[in-house]
């Protein structure tokens, strides 16, 4: 039995048939991108939900800084801290049994490879498999910093939500020749500098296919288009209860299901299957 594996829950639901039979590693993933299967990740904060994305087959559960946002009640993920992330991903690793547990580093936790390389330590002992950086070039000095010393690294490119100040809002990225050709070769210096994950957030369908077939490492897209390796949605978007604005990408598993496990494996299934994203989730 893998270390991360944990025995059986005798509560659990019998109905619920696992998906994912075992603990998937970044084998795992490379393995379903070499075979052309969708990666499913969502967003998780919390051991209960955690236990039951697991059962439905989701194969990444991320603590995303958005819990500040959806949780919290801010509204950016700037005051998030990495104490914050280290609760909730301690909270996840407790309630998941086979899926990957990836965290975001927060704002301000990683302007150095010294500062990520602490903070990324802080969340991986409290149970996370890998960490996420928002950022492409500036980042390649840290991303060989931190996998050097075995912290294996999601990088997040395109709308860059703990950008929100610089973007000038939550706006799609990589509309023009020449922000696209910049996001191309930061995918490229990304994967190069060590990189094992990279989610495209809100670019054009057409360059996160482009970007998706110029790398070897999986892409997961969220507003990124259908051709990504998989898909990632906020938890809370997919049961349409973030009360705030809805971007493009969000879809509402909870329509037409009758629990949220069912809503759960209706993504799994839509995303393996390609039903989503569809293209009115798509830029
Ligand atoms: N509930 C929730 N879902 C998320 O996906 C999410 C968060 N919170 N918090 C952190 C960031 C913020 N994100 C956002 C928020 C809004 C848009 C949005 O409304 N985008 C516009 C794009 C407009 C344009 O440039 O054309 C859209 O229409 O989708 C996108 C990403 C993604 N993340
Ligand atoms: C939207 C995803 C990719 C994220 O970074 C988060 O939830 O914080
Ligand atoms: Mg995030």
């Amino acid at each position: 039995m893998a270390a991360s594996q944990k025995p059986a829950d005798a509560t659990a639901p019998a109905a619920a048939k696992p998906v994912v039979n075992k603990a998937v590693t970044v084998n795992t993933l490379s393995t379903l991108r070499g075979a052309g299967e969708k990666i499913t990740m969502l967003t998780c904060y919390d051991a209960s939900f955690a236990s039951l994305m697991d059962r439905c087959g989701v194969e990444i559960l991320l603590i995303g800084d958005s819990l500040g946002m959806v949780c919290a009640g801010h509204t950016s993920t700037l005051p998030v801290t990495v104490n914050d992330i280290a609760y909730h991903t301690a909270s996840v690793a407790r309630g998941a049994r086979n899926a990957m547990i990836v965290a975001d580093l927060p704002f301000g936790a990683y302007g150095t490879p010294e500062t990520a390389y602490a903070n990324a330590v802080q969340v991986m002992q409290a149970g996370a498999h890998m960490i996420k950086i928002e950022g492409g070039a500036w980042l390649a000095d840290t991303i060989k910093f931190l996998t050097e010393r075995a912290i294996p690294v999601c990088a997040h490119l395109g709308l860059t939500p703990q950008s929100v100040h610089q973007l000038g809002g939550y706006k799609v990225q990589g509309k023009t020749t020449e922000s696209a050709e910049v996001l191309k070769a930061d995918c490229l210096r990304i994967q190069a500098a060590g990189a094992s994950l990279l989610v495209l957030e809100a670019i054009p369908s057409a360059l996160g296919k482009e970007i998706t077939d110029s790398l070897s490492i999986p892409t997961i897209g969220i507003g990124a288009g259908p051709d990504c390796s998989g898909q990632v949605l906020v938890m809370h978007d997919l049961l349409g209860v973030f009360p705030g604005r809805k971007a493009r990408f969000v879809k509402n598993f909870m329509d037409g299901q009758t629990s949220i496990e069912a809503a759960f494996t209706a993504y799994v299934s839509e995303v393996k299957n390609g039903a989503f994203p569809a293209p009115e989730h798509c830029f």
